[in-house]
């Protein structure tokens, strides 16, 4: 039987439930990518009386004692709220020999650096692209696609609920209290919406983003928070009036010495790209020195825009070679199996050449590639200069890497 990547999800609430979902909707796109089935095996909780699972398969637990119990499994994703217990069970996770995605913004602000340190003495992987501007992809655009570029300032609209809040109380007219009970309705506010509504959540985000950007935190004293909860209807109509909004704006600049965050709400006028920006929609502007000044906007809260983000991470774990990953489906459907072969063999295969077609591959991830029904002929050969090797597991071969060759002996 094939084997499965095997995750465990905790918490089941409105991003949890959402990466659940989306597994199972997506499975087969997934599978295509990683080459194996995906299986959510347990998802962790705090309230089990609240909770129901219609797979009894899958293990439902108030205890990450259990998590930890289980063998073989890959992944972990942490869809909880708070520092703690996250980072603790982050870093047990990452201990046993876990990948882990975290859309835990409070907890990766302060934990995020010693998190990826780990990480890498452990040699497993953590996303966090859920934890920045819910389903814009930023966090990848910066650490993989603007690398020679210096970014010297980042701006944003990164807290849906404000946003959300701020655009219902000025177009429909309706009071705070209302509108900040309908974004919790609709799964954009933090558990306790304090965090959004007085700056705290953007603030978090604005940490990973310095961290990411500039390698570290502002220092306490160059950062200014402020939410949006006192701003009153009268003073958003006088705004409207004379042709301006209010926004929540988060700002990073590097400065001579220092990193300046503010976090406040501002008044734009039609002139600022932000403007537009409206609902649960999120932007962030990136100022760098080669390409100038990019702009990507998309939905910054909810269910699917969260789960998204968190489903491409827990590819990205897996993918390192563009090659294959950058010409998808699209070049093997326009162009057919020559293309997906090259490509294939692009990855690494090109000096092994044991793929005489397409159809003979069966899963494809980083390091880890099965060929279906070749017979024992390559049953171990080993590649001396880029460390690979291939041996049979349950009847195909596997490519391994020469650790994952030298542990089976
Ligand atoms: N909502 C959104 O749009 C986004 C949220 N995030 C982040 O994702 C995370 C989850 O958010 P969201 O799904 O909205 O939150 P919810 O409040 O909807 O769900 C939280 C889940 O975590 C579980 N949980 C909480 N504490 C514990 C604990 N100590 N042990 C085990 N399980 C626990 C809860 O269990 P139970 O159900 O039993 O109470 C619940 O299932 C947060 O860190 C949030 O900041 C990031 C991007 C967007
Ligand atoms: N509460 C957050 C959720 C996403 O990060 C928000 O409203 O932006």
């Amino acid at each position: 039987m094939m084997s499965s990547i095997n995750i465990a999800l905790l918490g089941f609430g409105t991003v949890g439930k959402g990466v659940f979902e989306t597994i199972e909707t997506h499975q087969e796109r997934i599978q295509y990518y990683l080459g194996k089935p995906v299986k959510i095996v347990a998802v962790l909780v705090k309230n089990i009386t609240k909770h129901h699972l219609s797979d009894s398969e899958v293990l439902l637990t108030d205890n990450f004692e259990d998590v930890m119990q289980i063998p073989n499994l890959d992944i972990v994703i942490d869809a909880i709220c708070g520092k703690e217990p996250g980072f603790t069970y982050i870093k047990r996770s990452i201990e046993k020999g876990c990948h882990v995605v975290t859309a835990n913004k409070e907890m990766f602000a302060f934990h995020g650096q010693e998190l990826l340190s780990l990480a890498a003495k452990q040699h497993v992987s953590v996303g966090f692209e859920a934890t920045v501007a819910g389903g814009i992809p930023i966090i990848q655009t910066l650490r993989s696609l603007l690398k020679v570029n210096r970014i010297t300032k980042v701006e944003g609209i990164i807290n849906g609920t404000s946003n959300y809040i701020l655009t219902n109380m000025r177009e429909q007219d309706l009071p705070f209290e209302q509108v900040l009970a309908d974004a919790q309705n609709k799964g954009y506010a933090e558990a306790n919406p304090t965090n959004d509504i007085e700056g705290f959540d953007a603030l978090y985000k604005a940490l990973v983003l310095s961290q990411v950007v500039f390698g570290e935190h502002p220092e306490e004293e160059n950062i200014i928070r402020k939410g949006i909860s006192q701003i009153t209807q009268e003073q958003i109509e006088n705004a409207a009036n004379l042709g301006l909004k209010f926004k929540h704006v988060v700002k990073l600049e590097k400065q001579e010495n220092h990193i300046q965050c503010k976090v406040q709400p501002v008044l734009l006028s039609n002139a600022h790209p932000f403007y537009s920006i409206e609902g649960v929609q999120n932007a962030v502007s990136i100022n760098a020195d080669i390409v100038g000044n990019i702009t990507l906007t998309g939905p910054g809260a909810g269910k699917l825009p969260t789960a998204s983000a968190v489903i491409e991470d827990l590819l990205h774990l897996f993918e390192k070679h563009d090659s294959v990953r950058l010409h998808d489906e699209r070049q093997l459907e326009d162009q057919g199996e020559e293309v997906g072969q090259r490509l294939i063999f692009n990855q690494r295969l090109d000096h092994l050449c044991i793929v005489d077609s397409l159809e003979e591959v069966e899963q494809l991830q980083e390091g880890v590639f099965y060929i279906k029904g070749r017979e024992a002929d390559l049953t171990r050969f080993e590649q001396e200069n880029d460390g690979v090797a291939i041996y049979p597991i349950e009847g195909n071969f596997q490519l391994l890497n020469k650790q994952q060759y030298a542990n089976i002996g």
